[in-house]
């Protein structure tokens, strides 16, 4: 299986790249920070691949929602989802789907996350699977993050790339997955406390079981 992975910034690349140990059958490349330019950079990867890829992973650290995911784990994606894509109302957020503009939501093979979820589990490592959202902006409050799990049942975790990423690749019929190490806990802004070591051993750690599974 040829996989790529796409992480937003060079420290998490260097952390995959430690944890799969040259092997030959995956890529890491850089996204960017945010979806935009993590669609952008993962269609230009794609577009200019000698040969295709059988999945794209969106890997790197993430905000966890408290009682779902703590910081130092691992979360595997049920659904990669836009989570602000949408407009305000009076009665609260719409999403791009309820406003018939389109989807918000990428699904992911439930059989290839399972497996991937067993083996981080066989292996000893911290980890749940659910939801993983993506937002442009990183929520800073506790209430924005009360809001996001109300409305997304199961909500596990937030990055700000995993839609672009998955949106490039399923638009060219490339199964989808996000892979997510937390750092910090989704409410009040405290950039300070941020276990960013933590998440990237995780990270690291998570890479190096993805080499068994995913051959
Ligand atoms: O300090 C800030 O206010 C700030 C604003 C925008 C971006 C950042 C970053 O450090 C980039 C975040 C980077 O890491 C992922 N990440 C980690 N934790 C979270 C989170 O709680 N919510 C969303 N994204 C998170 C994200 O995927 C980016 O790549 C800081």
């Amino acid at each position: 299986m040829r996989v790529l992975l796409m992480t937003a910034v060079s420290v998490e690349q260097e952390a995959v790249l430690r944890g799969l140990q040259g092997a030959e059958n995956f890529d890491v490349q850089l996204a960017g920070v945010g979806p935009i330019q993590a669609a952008i950079n993962t269609t230009k990867v794609l577009e200019s691949a000698k040969s295709p890829y059988d999945l794209v992973i969106s890997a790197g650290i993430a905000g966890g929602f408290v009682g779902r995911a703590e910081v130092g784990s691992i979360v595997v994606s049920t659904e990669i989802i836009a989570a602000d894509l949408g407009a305000e109302t009076p009665e609260g957020f719409s999403s791009l789907d309820e406003l018939g503009f389109g989807a918000t939501r990428v699904p992911v093979n439930p059989d290839l996350a399972k497996k991937v979820m067993e083996a981080l589990q066989t292996a000893g490592l911290q980890a749940q699977s659910g939801p993983v959202l993506t937002l442009s902006t990183v929520t800073g409050t506790a209430e924005t993050a009360a809001q996001l799990a109300a409305r997304i049942p199961g909500a596990a975790a937030e990055g700000m790339e995993g839609y672009g990423v998955a949106l490039a690749a399923h638009e060219r019929g490339i199964p989808v997955l996000e892979l997510r190490t937390i750092s910090n806990p989704v409410g009040p802004r405290d950039r300070a406390a941020w276990k960013i070591k933590d998440a990237l051993v995780a990270l690291e750690s998570a890479s190096r079981v993805l080499v068994e599974v995913l051959r």
